[in-house]
């Protein structure tokens, strides 16, 4: 996992886009998938496991923690859970390279367990804040010690009995919701998160599949999510749809390369993930939506995408946790759009991988957009589909969402664009180069 000389990649301008394509298994719902499985008494299957580092980081996290957790030579894996209650102390640090998702989530799961583990990460990882979890696991009773600022490295010391607690989130992050719940499974009593801005709902769902007792109940628009904790986990059978924001790659692709017509198939639409077809729909894009059925206890369908001449819009900021993660993509789509794009309440882009409104903004104007930046969010001058200049090296800072957005935009340039380190596109979507060459190059 530990990566060592940057790998850099260059993406050119491109011929229409066509065929049908199976993008990885959904990031969020496989952390969840390996994390209940191994908490869990009995032996769960995943099949559809997204094998990115990232996961990967959470796979191995769950077997030092005592479960056992292995993938079968066809691909589905198996988890032998240790019961809610019985996670063991991990011998040495948990190394969760670039994956806030698996250090949030799993921080939540030790602070109600009596062990301590400590938390390492990679650069990026070691920048993002981690106080978000800390001001609510500490009520729980958890204790931490961290790096200055609530970062990386961390230490948390668990509590059992752990004690339950209500919180009202005040930032919209699945993330925080999801540590708290997962806390609560091993608090005696109720643990309660009040959500005024739905986030994801991946935990809650799966959660309700293992068969933990969650209510959910939405009083005037603010969730108020109830877990009753020393729940017994029963072992599941789980299939983990295509990820959505890894779809979304591809499909913005083709919606800015002429001629373009491509299939994604078993994507998820969950609709607190599915922002970015809303938005790109409303800048006019030909977006279907087909073979709608449910995986899981999850919304799937095909997807099929042809190259459209998009308009700029003001998205409503209200739409922004139901597609937060692609933001740097519908960057992407609204340079080659005709006229102005307003994107605003996205200050939580600011501590992701990287800022990624700031690094967005300086790639997109080294390869000839127009952007102006604000403090939480973006405005974006279209091209009115005319390529963008392209031609420079643009910088990934160790952000998977950033590589793949400006290799996207490198289709739609007049010159190749350089990714100066292509390596953390393997944190969410291996094998992202070779689909879309395989989408280019019939
Ligand atoms: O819960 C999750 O799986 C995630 C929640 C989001 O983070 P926040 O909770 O920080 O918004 C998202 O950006 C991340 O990629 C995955
Ligand atoms: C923000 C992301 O992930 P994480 O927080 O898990 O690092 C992402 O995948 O875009």
């Amino acid at each position: 996992m530990m990566r060592t000389a940057p790998c850099p990649q260059l993406f050119g301008p491109s011929g229409p886009l066509g065929g049908i394509v199976r993008v990885p298994g959904d990031k969020s719902i496989s952390h969840r998938a390996l994390m209940l499985a191994a908490l869990a008494v009995g032996t769960s299957r995943i099949e559809g496991l997204l094998e990115g580092e990232d996961v990967l980081a959470t796979a191995a996290a769950m077997r030092a923690m005592g479960a056992e957790v292995v993938r079968g030579a066809d691909g589905v894996w198996t988890v032998d859970g240790v019961g809610v209650g019985g996670l063991m102390q991990p011998e040495q640090a948990l190394e969760m390279g670039n994956s806030g998702t698996s250090t949030r989530l799993l921080a939540g799961l030790v602070a109600s367990h009596p062990i301590t583990a400590t938390f390492t990460g990679d650069a990026s990882l070691s920048h993002r804040p981690m106080g978000r979890i800390i001001e609510p696991l500490s009520a729980m009773g958890a204790d931490f010690t961290t790096s200055p600022g609530g970062r990386l490295p961390m230490t948390v010391r668990g509590l059992a009995p752990a004690i339950p607690t209500t919180y009202r989130l005040p930032v919209a992050s699945a993330q925080v919701k999801s540590a708290i719940l997962l806390a609560g499974l091993n608090a005696p009593g109720i643990t309660r998160v009040i959500e005024p801005v739905p986030t994801r709902d991946h935990s809650e769902r799966m959660l309700a599949g293992f068969g933990a007792k969650l209510t959910v109940e939405t009083i005037e628009g603010v969730r108020h999510i109830a877990i009753t904790g020393e729940a017994a986990l029963r072992p599941q059978q789980i299939v983990v749809p295509a990820d959505p924001s890894s779809a979304a790659f591809p499909a913005v692709a083709a919606l800015i390369v002429p001629g373009s017509a491509i299939v994604i198939e078993n994507v998820g639409i969950n609709p607190t993930r599915a922002g970015l077809f809303d938005a790109l729909r409303m800048m006019g894009a030909d977006i279907t939506f087909t073979n709608q059925r449910d995986v899981g206890g999850e919304p799937v369908a095909d997807i099929t995408v042809r190259h459209t001449p998009l308009r700029g819009v003001e998205v409503p900021p209200e739409i922004a946790p139901s597609m937060i993660d692609e933001y740097p993509i519908l960057f992407v789509a609204a340079a080659l759009a005709e006229g102005r794009t307003v994107m605003r309440g996205l200050a939580e882009l600011r501590v992701k991988e990287s800022d990624r409104i700031a690094v967005m903004a300086e790639g997109l104007r080294t390869i000839g957009a127009r952007v102006e930046e604000l403090e939480d969010g973006l405005i974006v001058e279209g091209s009115g589909g005319e390529p963008l200049a392209g031609g420079g090296t643009v910088a990934s800072h160790l952000d998977h969402r950033i590589a793949m957005s400006l290799a996207v935009a490198g289709l739609a340039a007049r010159k190749a664009v350089t990714i100066d380190d292509f390596s953390p596109v393997d944190t969410s979507f291996p094998g992202f180069a070779a689909l879309l060459s395989g989408l280019t190059n019939r």
